[in-house]
């Protein structure tokens, strides 16, 4: 959905970026594992690199699963308030099990990744985002459509 929205803003002249929690785990963030410490530490870094090509003028995706709501707090306040929109997307476990394309949940199940969010780590749900995506119910097409126009309204609002 992510890299689907980076295309259409990109149609519409706009630039956009998408900061990927697993490619940057592979870098940037190699060094990080999935303890509570350690996502705390990836949603940091990635939040304040967001920030700085917030600065540049990109709107930025952060395609986190940032599953613990003081680390989402955290990232708000180093972007700022007026620039920080947090999107749920709330597709249920059992479809994420379901389509599962990398084998990880099935992993997870037999124990053999520790710490998986939804399996053996917490998801703790967000109180009040500007909105939730069930992907279960929408296509991409219908939900990337979707998040254009929130982030339309917000943009007009600011
Ligand atoms: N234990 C455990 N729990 C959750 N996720 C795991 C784990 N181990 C590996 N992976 C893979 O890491 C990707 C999620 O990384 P994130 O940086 O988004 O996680 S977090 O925000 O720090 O919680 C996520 O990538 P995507 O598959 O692209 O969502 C997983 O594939
Ligand atoms: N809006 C959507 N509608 C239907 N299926 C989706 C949608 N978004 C993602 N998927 C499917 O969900 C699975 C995981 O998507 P992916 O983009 O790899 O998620 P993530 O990187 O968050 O793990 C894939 O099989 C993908 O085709």
């Amino acid at each position: 959905m992510a890299y689907e929205l980076e295309h259409r803003l990109h149609d519409l002249g706009l630039v956009s970026f998408v900061l990927d929690g697993d490619n940057l785990r592979h870098k940037l963030n190699s060094d990080l594992g999935f303890s509570p410490c350690d996502r705390t530490e990836n949603i940091r870094r990635v939040a304040e690199v967001a920030s700085l090509m917030n600065d540049a003028g990109l709107i930025v995706f952060a395609a986190l699963i940032s599953p613990y709501r003081a680390d989402r707090e955290m990232a708000r306040t180093i972007i700022g308030p007026s620039r920080f929109l947090e999107v749920h997307v709330c597709t249920p476990l059992h479809v994420c099990e379901g389509r599962d394309p990398k084998g990880l949940y099935d992993r997870a199940r037999t124990g053999l990744i520790p710490q998986f969010t939804g399996i053996s780590a917490p998801y703790e749900t967000p109180l009040n985002p500007v909105f939730s995506i069930d992907t279960g119910r929408l296509s991409l097409e219908e939900a990337v459509t979707q998040m254009l126009d929130v982030l339309q309204l917000k943009a007009g609002a600011a």
